[in-house]
């Protein structure tokens, strides 16, 4: 199911987050969302999503989307509540829950769990979690909703290289087998090379340019957007490799 967004803006008090933003994401593909930090990417997720006030019109499958069709897994992922990590991936399903859990409820649970080699850390609580496990709880989370639009605000940002690329590729294989509409926020530019059918990038509240990655990414666009110089090169898998050269002087 394809998502729209056509003249989203988001405004807090005196910061205009996101100004009059365009763009589609396809189901079956992952789009991914780059760009510095303050750009707007968590507040466009955050607008599909339904948490912010917004103007604009978001559509998905031609629908105002609807709760229950979202996982959403947020950038900030604080555990201070006293559930096991069985509980917590649980209320992914809270749309879905009804006064009992239902052996569908835990048998959606169980394989995410096991996708995402949580099960023998089930019944530890929250608080006793490393950070990086507790980022794999909340993408859990997301994912045990079953969701048709998967909504990630850095899902990889506080794992190790390994899980990282786990992570992205149970990102991409359920998206492709699923028909999931993705969007996930990054800011390692390789990985959103290597995992994302599309790419977006945002500047101040603002979509710069949005296309597949070897046509987005490019060292102008690093420059003009990150303030960085970097070198470009395909590797022998033809991969497109972005190296960070050094920090360019503000214009
Ligand atoms: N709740 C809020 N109240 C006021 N201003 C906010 C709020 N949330 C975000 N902002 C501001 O909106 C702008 C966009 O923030 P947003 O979190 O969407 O950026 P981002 O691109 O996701 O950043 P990062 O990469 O640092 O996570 C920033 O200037 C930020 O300070």
């Amino acid at each position: 199911m394809k998502l729209t967004v056509e003249g989203l803006s988001v405004r807090y008090c005196t910061t205009q987050a996101i100004d009059a933003l365009d763009v589609a994401a396809h189901p079956g593909e992952v789009l991914a969302v780059i760009g510095p930090n303050g750009s707007g990417k968590s507040s466009l997720v955050k607008a599909v999503a339904g948490l912010v006030k917004h103007d604009g019109v978001i559509r998905f499958d031609g629908s105002p989307v609807r709760p229950e069709r979202i996982g959403y897994m947020p950038q900030d992922i604080g555990a201070r509540a006293a559930l096991t990590l069985l509980e917590a991936v649980l209320l992914g399903r809270l749309g879905r829950l009804g006064l009992r859990v239902r052996p569908d409820d835990l048998a959606a649970v169980e394989a995410v769990l096991g996708e995402l080699a949580l099960k023998p850390l089930a019944s530890r609580y929250l608080g006793e979690l490393s950070g990086g496990q507790r980022q794999l709880v909340f993408l859990a989370q997301a994912l045990a909703s079953e969701p048709s639009l998967l909504l990630l605000d850095e899902p990889i940002s506080a794992l190790d290289i390994r899980h990282q690329l786990e992570v992205m590729e149970i990102v991409l294989r359920m998206t492709r087998a699923r028909s999931l509409t993705t969007l996930v926020i990054l800011h390692d530019l390789n990985i959103a090379a290597r995992f994302a059918d599309a790419v977006m990038v945002m500047r101040q509240g603002r979509l710069v340019c949005c296309g597949k990655p070897e046509g987005v990414i490019d060292a102008a666009m690093v420059a003009s957007v990150f303030g960085v110089e970097a070198s470009l090169s395909i590797d022998p898998q033809g991969r497109l490799i972005v190296t960070p050269l050094r920090a360019l002087a503000a214009a």
